[in-house]
This record gives structure tokens, C-alpha cells and sequence, in this order.
């Protein structure tokens, strides 16, 4: 329940607040009593007693005239017949208003927040495993693959960072819950659109950086996507950097500016990996010991060093580290199958160039037979990732490729095939069925040399075609078909 009045109130103090639009007047306060019993963005969820946001790029003037609620929040005037509390930014009102509504969850659980271009899923499973040690499992997790709010029964999450509405509600289920811990995602997305708006965490993560979600949908720039990215710092009370990566030295610059205590990882700062062998690796620094992951990669290990000075900050003790670390698994994330022949099959998330390198660097390193590799990209979106991919395969003689379709949306997966394949100098093969495709590599091994990489969709049960989810059966359930 929150009233028009505490409404008011938080805009004012926001400077978000122009006025309220009632029957051709101008209001700055209102004089009767209202009540909202809900919230929504949805004008088809809206009630008599529901405050409705209209928000968003395909927000249409016909959704008010279906609405049901007394009063909408917006930034235009859209002179219906019902008052609208106009705001000069309905995203960032929507985001304290919802706050005050949850009462405040954010005030009741202890948060960790992720963000980087790469491993913020991995270092999210990784805390919420280390965390579970430390409280007993009341740790919520909110992430690109799934979300959980009970610690234990997992659902598949939409977006990486919900918008602010459905975040606190998720927030105030899990405190309902008894979570006393919440671990979450925060994409660049998340704060070009507010959805963290007014959000303070208590241990913030920067993982790293890399050219990514860059297009017209997301950002227009390098820039902007890292400017995006660096809000957490700012919004964070103690945080955590990777010191190798690019562009550190304005992280370092603006956490010195703001006094904000923080610790740093990677070479040139005091925790860095000494040792690192498989799936064990050994650390000098705050966090020192030696550990084991279920996990391959370099980068892997730099994740959970990440997870494990953010943990340590938040209480978490050496034995409670290692002991998540050991036990967390990460869904698609290097998970590995063995054929009956022995050869290794590789299912990871790796959509970028950047990680199709890392995960194609490390099965070369341990497979001195075939490497074939099951390959598609997104349609409508993250278009750049074509070249570097053709890249990648180009710089990787060995790599056999079939090319496939991997949320193709409104793309043909052909063409989208072609314009990877226009990057590279040898032949590559295209099946458009991404399960036959892994069939077809699969029965193409022969030994415990051999290995199939099959990156892009990780755990994903889906195929996004023609803007719709279509049922696909999973990239491990189309392997082990074929085991
Ligand atoms: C740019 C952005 O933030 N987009 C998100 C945003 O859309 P939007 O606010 O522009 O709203 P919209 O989809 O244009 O729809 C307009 C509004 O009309 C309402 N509506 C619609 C129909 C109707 O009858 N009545 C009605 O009121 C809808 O509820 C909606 O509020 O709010 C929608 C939910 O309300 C999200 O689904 C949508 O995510 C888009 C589809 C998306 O996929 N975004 C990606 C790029 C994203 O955010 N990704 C990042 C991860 C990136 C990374 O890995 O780093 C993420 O955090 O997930
Ligand atoms: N620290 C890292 N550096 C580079 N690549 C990484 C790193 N961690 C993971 N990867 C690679 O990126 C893939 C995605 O990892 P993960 O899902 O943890 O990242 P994410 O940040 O959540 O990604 P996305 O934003 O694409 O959902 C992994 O499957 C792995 O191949």
C-alpha cells in the first residue's frame, strides 16, 4: 500500500516531479485521499486501486484508454480522462516509488552486486555458493540464466536485471522468504534504463570490459556501455576490480575520487593466482590458499578469486570460500559430457568473441585430435559478434565448424551462417537444425582426443525466432542424444 501523498513526496525530493495533468488543470499537491494497492507497467494488469506506469520504446496512447487504474505516472501529458502525475523521468519514479511500496527490501538483505562484460553468471552461482556456506543457504540469487528466491527452487529469468518494479518485489519475496543474503547480475542495461535507480549495494564487482552490446538497441558506444557499467562503482559501499582489465585506470581514479573502500585482483595488485593447473589453482593475497573449481579456465579462476575477496567482505571466512567454491556449479557454463568413445563434448555460453576465444584456447590446450565446433549467433542484435567469430575460427586452423542457428529472431540463420563464414578462408559446413548439427559433429569423433565445442546457448531451452521463444531441447539433452 502507498499513498498519493508519500508519492508526491519522494518525486519532489527526487526533482522528478513537474505536476499532476487532471481535466485541462495543473496540480502541484493533491487535496483527497488515494491508496494504491498495486503497482504496474502493465496496462492489463492494472486494477481499480493500481498506480500505472507508462513507460517504455512501444508504449502506446490506446493502452490508457483499456486502463483500470485511477491515476498513471508518465512523462507526457497524454490528457486522458484520468490525472497523470507527470515526471521528468518515469523509469528512475517508477524505481522509488516501487522501493517505498516493497518497504525498503534492499534495507534487509546484505547484496552483491556483479557486472562486466563476461563471468558475471559464473561469479553470481560462485557467490551464491559461498555465501550458503556462510548462512546457511539463505542466499537469493537474481541471474541472466535463472533466479531464485528461496535459495533453493529456481525459475528462468527474463532479463539479467528485472525492471525496477519486478526487482523489488523479487527483493521483498526474498526477504519474506528469510534470505538474508541476495547475489544479482547488474547488466549495462540495467542502469541506462534505471532499473536500479536509487539502488545501494554492499559489495559491488567490476569483472571487465570487452567490446560488447553494442548496436541500436543497446548502446550506441564503447563508451557508453562502460559509463553504463561503471555506475555500480558509485552506487556501491566496498568494491572490487580486476586490475587487468582495460580502461582500469579511470576505476582506479573515480574509487580514490569518491572514497570508496575497495580491493583489487589480478596482476599488478596484491591478490593474484601463483599457480593454476586445471581445476585447481593456488592464490597469494587477502583470499591465499589453494582451490579447486568444477570449472576449466584461467578465467574461471579469476571469477571465483573475484567472488572470493567479495565474499570475504562480506563476512564470509577462508573454509566457507573454498568449500562454495568446490561446490558450485554453474548451468552451461563449461559443462562437460564424455562420448562413448571418450572424446569431450563442451557446452558453454560463450557468445562473444572474446570468450569463443578463451573457451576454443583452453579445449585446444587440453585435445591434441579433432576439434569440431557447433556454431551459430543472434539475429537483431549483437551483429558485430559475425565478424569476430569468423575471426576467431580464422586464427584456428584446427577448429572443423558447423555452422547453426542460435536465436536467429527475424534473421535468416543462412545469412547470418554466411556472414561469419565471409571471415574465413576454408570451407565451413551449415546445418540449420542446431540438434542435428550437434549430432552430425558428435559422430564425426573418434577418441578421447577429439572434442565438440558447442558455444552460444549454454543451459537455454529455447530458440528466439521471429521474436518468440520456440522450445528447443537443450544443447546438453542433444548431446547426450548423441553420446
Ligand atoms: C531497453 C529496455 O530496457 N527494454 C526493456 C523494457 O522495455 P521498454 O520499457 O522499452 O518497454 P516496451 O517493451 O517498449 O513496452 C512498452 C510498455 O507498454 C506496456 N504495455 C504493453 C502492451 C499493453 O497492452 N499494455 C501495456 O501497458 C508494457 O508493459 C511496457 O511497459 O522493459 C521491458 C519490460 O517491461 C523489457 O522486456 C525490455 O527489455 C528488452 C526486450 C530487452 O531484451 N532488453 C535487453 C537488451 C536487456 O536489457 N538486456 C540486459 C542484459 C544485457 C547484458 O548481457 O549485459 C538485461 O539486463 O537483461
Ligand atoms: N572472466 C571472464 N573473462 C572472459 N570470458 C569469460 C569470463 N568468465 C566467463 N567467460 C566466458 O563467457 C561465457 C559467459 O559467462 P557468464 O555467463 O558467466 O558471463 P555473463 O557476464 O553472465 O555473460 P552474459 O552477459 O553474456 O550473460 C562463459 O561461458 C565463458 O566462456
Amino acid at each position: 500500500m502507498i499513498k498519493l501523498e508519500q508519492i508526491l513526496e519522494i518525486l519532489k525530493k527526487d526533482n522528478n516531479f513537474r505536476e499532476i495533468s487532471a481535466a485541462g488543470e495543473y496540480y502541484f499537491n493533491w487535496d483527497k485521499e488515494v491508496v494504491f494497492e498495486q503497482l504496474s507497467y502493465d496496462s492489463r494488469q492494472t486494477t481499480a486501486d493500481t498506480l500505472f506506469f507508462a513507460k517504455g520504446l512501444n508504449f502506446k496512447k490506446e493502452y490508457l484508454t483499456k486502463l483500470s487504474a485511477p491515476f498513471y505516472v508518465s512523462e507526457f501529458d497524454y490528457e486522458m480522462s484520468i490525472p497523470a502525475i507527470i515526471v521528468t523521468d518515469v523509469k528512475r519514479a517508477m524505481a522509488l516509488i516501487a522501493a517505498a511500496f516493497f518497504d525498503y527490501p534492499q534495507e534487509k538483505l546484505k547484496i552483491l552486486a556483479l557486472t562486466g562484460t563476461k563471468g558475471k553468471t559464473t561469479s553470481a552461482y560462485f557467490g551464491k555458493a559461498i555465501l550458503d556456506e556462510m548462512n546457511g543457504g539463505k542466499t537469493a540469487l537474481l541471474s541472466t540464466a535463472q533466479t531464485t528466491l528461496d535459495g533453493h527452487n529456481y525459475f528462468k529469468s527474463e532479463l539479467t536485471t528485472p525492471e525496477s518494479l519486478d526487482l523489488l518485489e523479487m527483493m521483498a519475496k526474498a526477504v519474506e522468504n528469510g534470505m538474508s543474503h541476495l547475489v544479482m547480475e547488474v547488466s549495462s542495461q540495467a542502469y541506462k534504463t534505471e532499473r536500479v535507480y536509487g539502488l545501494t549495494f554492499d559489495v559491488g564487482v567490476f569483472l571487465n570490459i570487452f567490446p560488447d552490446h553494442i548496436g541500436p538497441v543497446e548502446h550506441p558506444t564503447l563508451e557508453d556501455y562502460f559509463y553504463c557499467k561503471r555506475q555500480l562503482l558509485r552506487n556501491s559501499r566496498y568494491f572490487v576490480a580486476n586490475h587487468e582489465m582495460k580502461h582500469f585506470g579511470i576505476i582506479q581514479e573515480e574509487l580514490l575520487a569518491r572514497a570508496i573502500p575497495h580491493v583489487f585482483y589480478g596482476e599488478g595488485s596484491e591478490n593474484v593466482i601463483t599457480a593454476s593447473s586445471g581445476l585447481h589453482f593456488v592464490t597469494d593475497g587477502a583470499v591465499s590458499g589453494e582451490f579447486d573449481i568444477r570449472l576449466l579456465g584461467r578465467f574461471n579462476q579469476e571469477n571465483a578469486l573475484a567472488t572470493a575477496l567479495a565474499t570475504q567482505a562480506l563476512g564470509a571466512s577462508p573454509a566457507q570460500i573454498r568449500r562454495g567454491l568446490q561446490n558450485a556449479i554453474v548451468p552451461g557454463r563449461m559443462e562437460l559430457l564424455t562420448a562413448s568413445n571418450g572424446a569431450h563434448i563442451y557446452i558453454d555460453y560463450a557468445h562473444n568473441g572474446v570468450s569463443l576465444e578463451n573457451l576454443v584456447q583452453v579445449v585446444e590446450r587440453h585435445h591434441t585430435g579433432r576439434l569440431l565446433m557447433v556454431l551459430g549467433s543472434t539475429g537483431n542484435k549483437g551483429e558485430s559478434r559475425r565478424q569476430d567469430f569468423g575471426q576467431v575460427i580464422e586464427h584456428h586452423p584446427r577448429l572443423e565448424v558447423i555452422l547453426t542457428t542460435d536465436d536467429a529472431n527475424y534473421e535468416d540463420p543462412q545469412n547470418i551462417a554466411d556472414e561469419i563464414a565471409s571471415q574465413v578462408s576454408r570451407k565451413l559446413e551449415f546445418e540449420r537444425d542446431r540438434a542435428l548439427a550437434i549430432a552430425k559433429a558428435i559422430k564425426a569423433t573418434k577418441n578421447s582426443d577429439d572434442a565438440v565445442i558447442i558455444p552460444g546457448k549454454g543451459a537455454d531451452q529455447f530458440q528466439l525466432l521471429n521474436g518468440k521463444r520456440e522450445p528447443y531441447i537443450g544443447d546438453r539433452k542433444a548431446a547426450e542424444q548423441a553420446l
